[in-house]
């Protein structure tokens, strides 16, 4: 039997700025159809590691492996195909319309490839994704009139255009309301059915932000790695509470997960 080759894996690695530890030593391994979850508070180097991940910055020492090529040893350009990274900030000002954002995912560009039109397949694959994503009644819409969750769901959308194999989310449901909040959240649950080969990488610091099909997680604390693993032994009571160095507790329910602090020991004498 062949092993299957990682997505992505990270070992040992290191990234030190102006003299100050943002990660130290993480070692990480994204097999095809896992979705990690990283956590931590804020500060915790979680936005660092994924630029590392998305191949936009490089680590002081260690190695990223993105399908087995290793990040400062091949073209750049080459390795980031692979990997769909949602900007939250998309820098559009201009009305294009949900459809036409979508499509210039292909070019990875802001405004459309007017020397390069999109052949049918690609429209065709961009109405698919936009249905997935939950968007299709909006797939006209122009971009300045979408909500910021129409926006984020019509990102993901983009990003996936290219086919990548890994897709990465930084605090992805921030600023959304409920509606907006479980809208994506169903759609990325969609999304990883649909296609089970895609690998994921979703950063928070709400873990009920976290989608049900959420496979593993990595917990980060100053920089280093608390735990990680498979979700269900890593988002636990315990490794939480240490990762965020407060006392919560953690339920679990048809998936979802939660976390409110722990009920505080009644000292003695105090009513
Ligand atoms: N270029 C840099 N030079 C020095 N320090 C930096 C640099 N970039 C980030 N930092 C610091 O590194 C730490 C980790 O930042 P990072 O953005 O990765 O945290 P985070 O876990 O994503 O936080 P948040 O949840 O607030 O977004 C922070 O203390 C930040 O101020």
């Amino acid at each position: 039997m062949t092993a299957v080759e990682p997505v992505l894996q990270a070992e040992a690695v290191d990234v030190v700025r102006d003299g100050r530890h943002l990660l130290r030593d993480i070692s990480l391994t994204i097999a095809p159809g896992e979705h990690w979850a990283v956590l931590g508070a804020n500060g915790a180097g979680k936005s660092t590691l994924l630029a590392l991940l998305g191949a936009v910055s490089h680590p002081t020492r260690g190695t990223v492996k993105v399908l087995g090529r290793q990040l400062g040893r091949v073209d750049i350009r080459e390795l980031r195909a692979h990997l769909g990274h949602v900007n939250p900030r998309h820098p559009l000002r201009s009305p294009l319309t949900v459809r036409e954002v979508v499509l210039t995912g292909l070019t990875n560009s802001i405004e459309p490839d007017r020397f390069h039109p999109p052949s049918p397949e690609q429209r065709a694959q961009a109405d698919s994704l936009i249905h997935t994503l939950g968007m299709t009644r909006r797939a006209d819409a122009p971009w300045t009139t979408l909500s910021q969750g129409e926006r984020g769901r019509t990102l993901i959308a983009r990003a996936l255009m290219p086919q990548p194999r890994l897709l990465l989310l930084d605090e992805p449901a921030t600023g959304l309301d409920l509606t907006a909040r479980e809208q994506l959240l169903t759609s990325l649950d969609d999304l990883r059915r649909l296609h089970p080969s895609l690998s994921s990488v979703l950063v928070t610091h709400h873990l009920e932000e976290l989608p049900t099909t959420t496979s593993h997680a990595l917990l980060l604390r100053d920089g280093a790695c608390v735990a990680s693993g498979p979700a269900p032994d890593v988002v636990t009571t315990d490794l939480i509470s240490a990762c965020f160095d407060h006392p919560v507790r953690i339920t679990r329910e048809e998936g979802r997960w939660a976390a409110r602090a722990a009920a505080r020991p009644v000292a003695s004498g105090v009513r």
